[in-house]
């Protein structure tokens, strides 16, 4: 597929937006975190996307931060640049979903609430009007955040994600590791991750609330 130089430069553009805003927040600490776009058509098997490089201190701008990747995670043009640790995972979503874009991150909330249900393999947040950023708009919706393994081996964790993925649920958790959350672009995938950080924060204070601590 032949991604034209202007699609490129808009999605690295995209990002780099989107990096600055995270990092102002404190989502990247230590390297952590990684993002994506998707770049040219919606093609489900054959596709795009811009995504950070590997290790680099996101909370910076270079012009090294960005390459595009195909849908087996493999850098599409000449560079010298290493796409994220976990681009695997990225292309599942992708797969699995058709989203347009897809952000991680690490925090100290997503990380407790995760050990916190960890047993029960996803977290459940119940009534929080937050919840209708995902476009739910019952009401005292219910919803349960999916939790996965987080494995080392980067492959085994991205082929339990399309059976993890909870179709109203925009957004996987992995154990003690860190949130993935997407939307259809960049607007709504930042709106789904502000309302996951939101929930989480909620989930794991109303815990401490609830024991009297
Ligand atoms: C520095 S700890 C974080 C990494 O292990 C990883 O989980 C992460 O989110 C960033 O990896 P990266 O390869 O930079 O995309
Ligand atoms: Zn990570």
């Amino acid at each position: 597929m032949t991604i034209l130089l202007e699609e490129k430069q808009r999605a690295f553009a995209e990002l780099r937006e989107i990096k600055a805003n995270l990092a102002a927040r404190g989502w990247f600490p230590a390297t952590s975190g990684n993002l994506s776009v998707r770049v040219g058509g919606f093609e489900p098997e054959a596709f795009t996307f811009a995504i950070t490089s590997s290790g680099r201190d996101k909370s910076v701008q270079t012009p090294e931060d960005f390459l595009l990747v195909n849908e087996k995670g493999l850098p599409t043009e000449a560079t010298s640049l290493r796409p994220s640790a976990e681009t695997l995972i990225h292309s599942e979503i992708y797969r699995a979903t058709g989203a347009g874009a897809i952000f991680h991150v690490h925090t100290i909330f997503n990380n407790l609430a995760s050990e916190l249900y960890w047993e029960r393999k996803s977290i459940p947040v119940v009534g929080v009007e937050l919840i209708k950023a995902f476009n739910i708009w019952e009401e005292d919706a219910q919803i349960e955040i999916p939790i996965l393994p987080n494995y080392a081996d980067i492959p085994r964790i991205a082929e339990l994600v399309e059976g993890a993925i909870v179709p109203r649920i925009p957004g996987i958790v992995l154990h003690k590791h860190g949130i993935y959350a997407w939307g259809a672009n960049a607007f709504e995938a930042k709106r789904h991750l502000e309302a996951f950080e939101y929930l989480f924060e909620y989930v794991y204070r109303s815990h401490l609330l609830h024991k009297g601590l």
